[in-house]
């Protein structure tokens, strides 16, 4: 299947002083719809800053992005966040919700961010809450959400704007094993059902089996690629 979104040579320096940090150095990848991209690689081996750079949060040093075979890398600090908030959902580990507003209004923020007309920010709100199984808990206030929960809610605020592309760091890294699962399995079926690409990040031994293929990093670098057999 063609890429929604693909990577081309992409390299980030950080300079620090004098000193270069080379986080991300040469890395080409390809993530079709349908298909859960996975990036493994020990802690300091680029895995964030290659996310941030595709989602388009991080200016890379050199290289191309492209999305649906158009190049965006090089697009303008005023073209860059309308085709970010249209083509792309963020997933972090710590959940990042606004603790003073509801499960169904922090989804709301993300409409209103879209401009979606108030009535219709209700419903769709709701029905992402239903979609991430949180029917019961759109009253609540994140303070009273397991971080389960608390991950589902962010999940449905990202997919608010209906993204092409999912970017997930390190989704379930403050979970139990079982809700990590769960949102494992959500991420999946929004990349299988809706033929959506999700990349993510993650040191979860368990979702290398959710994925179609990982990209394994060191040191800023793809050292290999792997293909997971369809179950
Ligand atoms: N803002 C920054 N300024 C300077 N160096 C940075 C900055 N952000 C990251 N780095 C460096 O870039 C390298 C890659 O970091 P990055 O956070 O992308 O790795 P990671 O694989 O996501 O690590 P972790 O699994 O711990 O989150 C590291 O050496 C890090 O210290």
């Amino acid at each position: 299947m063609k890429p929604l979104l693909e990577a081309r040579a992409l390299t980030k320096h950080y300079q620090q002083g004098s000193v270069t940090v080379a986080a991300v150095e040469n890395v080409s990848l390809a993530a079709p719809g349908g298909e859960v991209t996975l990036l493994i690689g020990p802690s300091g081996s680029g895995k964030s800053t290659l996310l941030s750079m595709l989602g388009g949060i991080l200016r890379p040093t050199s290289g191309a992005i492209l999305l649906g075979g158009h190049e965006v890398g090089n697009l303008s600090d005023r073209e860059l966040p309308p085709i970010r908030r249209r083509c792309f959902g963020f997933v972090f580990q710590s959940f990042n919700l606004f603790p003073f507003l509801t499960a169904r209004e922090n989804v709301e923020t993300a409409l209103r961010l879209r401009k979606v007309p108030a009535p219709l920010r209700e419903r769709r709100s709701a029905e992402l809450l239903e979609y991430c199984n949180l029917a019961e808990r759109m009253d609540f206030y994140p303070a009273s959400l397991s971080d389960g929960e608390k991950q589902r809610v962010a999940i449905a605020r990202a997919l608010a704007g209906d993204p092409f592309i999912l970017l997930a760091d390190e989704p379930t890294a403050r979970l139990d094993s079982a809700s990590g699962e769960a949102i494992l399995e959500m991420l999946r079926g929004f990349a299988r059902r809706r033929g959506k690409a999700v990349i993510m990040a993650s040191h979860d031994p368990k979702a290398r089996s959710f994925a179609d293929q990982v990209y394994s990093l060191a040191d800023g670098r793809i050292e290999a690629l792997e293909r997971i057999p369809q179950k």
